[in-house]
């Protein structure tokens, strides 16, 4: 009998890679099922989730060590090599335990032809360490340091690039802590209720912490199980939402306005942590928040965390909605992107995003800040949100829409977003404002402010 952990590792593997599914929806579910716990949970996890990330360099390390190309390799056996050399290079299980286990399993999937294959390629593998295959794999960083630390933190090279691009000056030092807290598990964060419960409430309710920003936010320590089941998420008090999604959305909050401000607009709004916020900050000063998800059954993830808000929801394509032009004192345009910014969220994510899903993102990105433009009033405002730092998603899309609204007659001026980051350190040149799991414990949270004239 295989062991009971490597099996649901191996099984999540396996299903991230055929049906596309997300490993941390299956891995749970797997557990759950099969009732694993305890020590057994932890090493499922650890080794599901570490293989789907190190992938990259899971597989340059396999295809020197095989003598086929990976790609003529069985999926089911390559699912195993993949956690196999991942306990070999980077776990503390002994390599003979890491073999032999992983051996086992593949006998007992696939017989003993592909057993064989799997000894003779984990024992390869095995007489080096992680470190010593990296400076045998690897480009020379001092000719290719994109390159080298692509391959050494297991991240497409496209992506590496991208947070090089991002942090700029700041790149040749703080780039291998940006890709290695991709990788740290991360703490779930909660944000309170305005008006339901107060931060400090929240933390004595949940056994967390207050965010170090966030008035709203409490941080639940790395593992601390489902947060769906604490109570004050299941009534309704907290939703689990990262801190900086929180400061992202705030920020939109406190720029002043003159004149009215109780018309909110959410033109992105599913599933609906930030409308959440929103909603319950409008309606203690009586305002309304209406609610855009071009999904209908993300819409009604929306409608269901902002029942008893005042928050109307509207399926409906956010670029040609029939609200009101010019009606809103504050939008908020949350687009779809690449997800760059949460990797460290979702295992197997970075390997996954094409680069070609960029360009196709933008204009969806650049046609919705537009329109979040054409729905502010003149004197309102408009923040663009993204989970992801890639520049063309963010500065890319921020250049065009100044440049176009120009063009198109809305007189639009570009704030400088840092002021409504109080008390965040480290928030760059401005004027937008770009947030960093390294830097700050938070997602890699984009935010640039507009108001419109
Ligand atoms: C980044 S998510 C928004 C997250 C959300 N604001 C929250 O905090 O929970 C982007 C959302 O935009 C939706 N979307 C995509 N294209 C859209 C469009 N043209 N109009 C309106 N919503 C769209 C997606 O279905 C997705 O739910």
């Amino acid at each position: 009998m295989a062991d009971p952990a490597r099996q649901a590792a191996l099984d999540t593997v396996r299903a991230v890679r055929q049906r596309d599914a997300y490993a941390n929806l299956v891995l749970p579910r797997l557990l759950r099922e099969r009732r694993i716990s305890g020590r057994d949970a932890a090493l499922a996890t650890e080794l599901a989730y570490g293989t789907c990330r190190a992938q990259g360099l899971l597989d340059a390390v396999l295809d020197r060590c095989s003598d086929r190309p990976l790609h003529q390799v069985d999926g089911s056996l390559l699912d195993a090599l993949r956690l196999g050399a991942y306990q070999l290079l980077r776990t503390r299980i002994p390599a003979h335990a890491a073999v032999a286990a992983t051996v086992d399993l593949v006998r007992g999937e696939l017989g003993s032809g592909a057993s064989g294959f799997a000894n003779a390629v984990l024992r390869r593998v095995a007489e080096r360490d992680e470190a010593e295959w990296v400076a045998e794999l690897a480009p020379d960083p001092t000719e290719d340091l994109v390159g080298h630390l692509a391959l050494a933190h297991a991240h497409p090279r496209w992506i590496t690039q991208s947070f090089a691009d991002a942090l700029g000056g700041a790149a040749r030092e703080e780039l291998p802590a940006a890709l290695a807290a991709d990788d740290a598990r991360p703490a779930v964060h909660l944000t309170a209720r305005p008006g339901a419960v107060t931060a400090e409430e929240l933390a004595l309710m949940s056994g967390g912490e207050e965010a170090p920003y966030s008035p709203y936010g409490v941080h639940l320590e790395p593992g601390a199980g489902d947060p769906a089941d604490l109570d004050p998420v299941r009534e309704g008090l907290a939703t689990v939402q990262d801190e900086g999604s929180q400061l992202v959305t705030l920020a939109l909050t406190r720029v002043e306005v003159a004149g009215a401000d109780e018309r909110w607009l959410d033109l992105c709004a599913g599933p609906g942590g930030k409308a959440v916020l929103l909603g319950a900050l409008v309606g203690i000063n009586g305002g309304t928040l209406d609610a855009v998800e071009r999904a209908a059954h993300r819409a009604e993830l929306v409608r269901k965390v902002t029942g008893d808000l005042p928050v109307t929801v509207h399926v409906a394509d956010g670029r040609e909605s029939r609200l009101p032009e010019g009606g809103y004192d504050r939008v908020l345009v949350d687009a779809p992107c690449t997800g760059l910014g949460a990797l460290r969220r979702r295992p197997e994510a970075r390997w996954r995003r094409q680069p070609s899903d960029v360009a196709e993102l933008t204009k969806l990105q650049r046609e919705l800040l537009m329109a979040g433009i054409r729905h502010a009033r003149p004197g309102g405002v408009v923040a663009y949100v993204l989970c992801s730092p890639h520049l063309s998603e963010t500065l890319g899309v921020v250049t065009d829409v100044v440049r176009r609204s120009a063009k198109a007659g809305f007189d639009v001026e570009q704030l400088d977003a840092r002021p409504y980051f109080p008390g965040v350190p480290e928030l760059g040149d401005g004027a937008h404002v770009q947030l960093w799991p390294h830097r700050h414990g938070t997602d890699a949270m984009f935010c640039a402010l507009f108001r419109r004239r």
